[in-house]
């Protein structure tokens, strides 16, 4: 699964995560192509490599043309939330890309109207702002279909402080509507730059992160394969760019090595019905091992450890349920490396049936494993004691190791 890291070690706005997209192998075509599906004119999109620092990374900036500044523009000189969500509805872009965008456009309508004691539908973008936020909004979406990237995470946010002047005057850093994306329902980090006397997060690109990041922190597990800058506008005395660095996680078929999470969590208030449910609840939604160990608790309470085995993906769905089915009020995370052997089925005739047989190997080791639920079918069916079974599929798995070598003499 491709997964991105956003590094906001400069913050994060919309142009810095189109500039983003582009270096990171973004078509500039393909972008623009998409973005005609919408029914929106009076802009173009310019595309550049620029240097801040000693970096140099690629800069995306949307000009308006005189249609949109004309006062004769049918669409008037603002437009409200739900002028924005119209133009993305009524486009062809995929259903992925609008849904996105207009969960975007709220986030930021939620917050402006919330700054500036409003409501929703009273917030206006003034025209130079709707078209540009649509443009960074629905241009990251695009992006983000396009490159096949199905996850984000995010570095601490680094704003810097102080005042900035708008169009509504001033306005103290973080941004108002920065400071309440944050204050509502976010898990993002901020992180205050007292080297930096300006905006690093605007609000578009809070709440294009807000909305797409999974997981804020360090950078995950992942086998790198592109690293992308996209360049700010402001002068910050510092480099001005978003970083992005892109990989793959999840492990090859054929691989011997990966991670797992596991779960745990000491319960001494539950019955035993409830504890089994749990458990297999957990295994029918994708743990790859559940189980529980006697211990003794405080209060000399006979108590059980719940453990939970899960793909790194599932821990936070795997995390829910287990709040949701048990009474724990905690649950420790554990990230393991694991060895593991390579996996396979094969099929194997015995004089009593067909039966599934589990080859592992790794390195020079190599394990047999006839499936004990095939074995017990075929007891039954035959009436013959399962040992016998056993017998017939150890026998079936020697000769196959016998013909194997003889083919490799
Ligand atoms: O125009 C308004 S109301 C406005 C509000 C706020 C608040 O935080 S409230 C901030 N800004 C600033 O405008 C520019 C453009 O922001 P984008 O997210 O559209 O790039 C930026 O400096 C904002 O902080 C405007
Ligand atoms: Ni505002």
């Amino acid at each position: 699964m491709k997964i991105l890291y956003l590094d906001c070690f400069s913050g994060i706005s919309g142009d810095m995560l189109l500039g983003l997209l582009i270096d990171l192998g973004l078509k500039e075509s393909d972008l623009t192509g998409e973005l005609r599906k919408m029914n929106m004119g009076g802009y173009t999109v310019h595309f550049s490599k620029k240097r801040t620092g000693a970096i140099c990374g690629s800069d995306v900036t949307v000009m308006l043309t005189h249609e949109a500044h004309g006062k004769g523009h049918h669409h008037g000189l603002h437009r409200n939330l739900s002028d924005c969500c119209k133009i993305i509805h009524e486009s062809s872009l995929s259903e992925w890309v609008k849904t996105m965008s207009v969960r975007v456009f709220e986030e930021v309508a939620q917050a402006e109207a919330h700054v500036h004691g409003k409501s929703i539908d009273d917030v206006h973008f003034h025209e130079v702002g709707a078209v540009d936020s649509i443009v960074d909004i629905v241009g990251t979406f695009i992006g983000l279909e396009k490159l096949g990237i199905k996850k984000i995470h995010a570095s601490p946010l680094h704003d810097g402080h102080g005042f900035i002047t708008c169009a509504h005057g001033q306005m103290p850093v973080p941004v108002p509507a920065v400071a309440q994306m944050l204050a509502s329902g976010s898990r993002a980090i901020p992180y205050i730059q007292d080297d930096v006397a300006t905006e690093l997060v605007t609000p578009t690109g809070m709440a294009i992160v807000k909305t797409i990041a999974s997981k804020f922190g360090a950078v995950p597990m992942m086998n790198i394969q592109r690293i992308g800058y996209g360049t700010g506008k402001r002068s910050t005395g510092r480099i001005n760019a978003l970083r992005g660095i892109l990989g793959e996680q999840g492990q090859p078929e054929n691989s011997t090595q990966d991670e797992v999470v596991l779960l745990e969590a000491n319960i001494d208030d539950q019955t035993g019905e409830i504890l089994g449910y749990a458990m297999n609840h957990l295994l029918c939604q994708g743990a790859l091992d559940a189980y529980y160990t006697p211990i003794y608790m405080k209060k000399n309470r006979p108590a059980v450890k719940l453990s939970v085995l899960a793909k790194p993906e599932d821990e936070e769905k795997i995390t829910e349920i287990i709040f949701k089915e048990t009474t724990t009020l905690g649950v420790r995370v554990f990230h393991c490396p694991r060895y593991k052997m390579h996996r396979e089925f094969i099929q194997l005739a015995t004089p009593y049936g067909q039966i599934h047989v589990k080859h592992a190997i790794r390195n020079n080791v190599e394990k047999w494993a006839p499936e004990f639920d095939d074995c017990a079918f075929l007891a039954e069916e035959n009436q013959v004691p399962l040992t016998a079974v056993y017998d017939a599929a150890r026998q079936s798995i020697l000769q196959l190791q016998k013909n194997q070598t003889a083919d490799t003499m």
